[in-house]
């Protein structure tokens, strides 16, 4: 198995074989957490105004995601794990349009398959990964609104690739090192309100679910759904 890692939008869009998005600070956490409380599926899009579209046209039932944090008009929840675990999602089809990772999985044109991943479901989405054994396998680390790279989707990608290659490296280093990075301080700053210290907590849960979550176009949609 050859194991590439990339970063930002152009790496999703040049991401070849089985691509991994990662997006940890927050949109495959919070979707991690939504299957966790009860979502069946959820509509991965780039743009909120086509999540917008698709709930309009009965096709989903929530709206969830951000623009630079902040939960976008319309839209039923901000792009947090912490408003999500409140959420009562049985049954509810979630539609959820992010600036960093679902457009990376909707930029993921050229892979042969899809997983969104975060810290809470490594080691699911490695086993996951490594059931298939495929040739190729890229991960792409988001960043910042897929254009900087930032340190924790950079971990987490060093962190699913040492998971693949049968190495498990240490949660508590991981978490310092995150903790000690230049994203971390939004969640705690009393002025971005939008940002919550729970979302870093539960982001930083390390593999907390034992799920992958697997993306598939469905209909024309891209789909993802959890994947034991
Ligand atoms: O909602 C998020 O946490 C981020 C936006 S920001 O980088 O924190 O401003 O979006 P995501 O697409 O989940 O990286
Ligand atoms: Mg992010």
């Amino acid at each position: 198995m050859e194991i590439r890692i990339d970063s930002l939008l152009e790496g999703a869009r040049r991401a070849r074989g089985v691509a991994v998005i990662v997006d940890v600070f927050r949109a495959f956490t919070t979707a991690a957490v939504a299957f966790s409380r009860g979502a069946p599926k959820i509509v991965m899009v780039a743009e909120p105004d086509e999540a917008l579209a698709l709930r309009a046209r009965g096709m989903g039932d929530l709206c969830v995601g951000e623009v630079n944090g902040i939960r976008p008009k319309g839209f039923d929840f901000g792009n947090s794990p912490f408003e999500m675990a409140g959420a009562d999602l049985e049954g509810k089809v979630v539609v959820q349009s992010t600036r960093a990772g679902t457009t990376g999985v909707a930029a993921a044109t050229e892979a042969s398959a899809v997983y969104a991943a975060s810290f809470v479901v490594a080691r699911a989405t490695a086993r996951a990964i490594l059931r298939d054994n495929p040739s190729l396998v890229t991960i792409v680390a988001m960043g910042w609104n897929a254009d900087l790279r930032t340190d924790e989707d950079e971990l987490c990608a060093l962190y699913l690739r040492n998971l693949l290659e049968g190495r498990e490296p240490s949660s508590d280093a991981l978490r310092q090192l995150v903790q000690a990075s230049g994203q971390v301080g939004k969640f705690y700053d009393p002025a971005q309100p939008h940002f919550h210290p729970e979302d870093c907590d539960m982001a930083l849960d390390v593999n907390r679910y034992d799920f992958a979550i697997r993306v598939a176009r469905e209909d024309g949609l891209l789909v993802a759904r959890p994947h034991a």
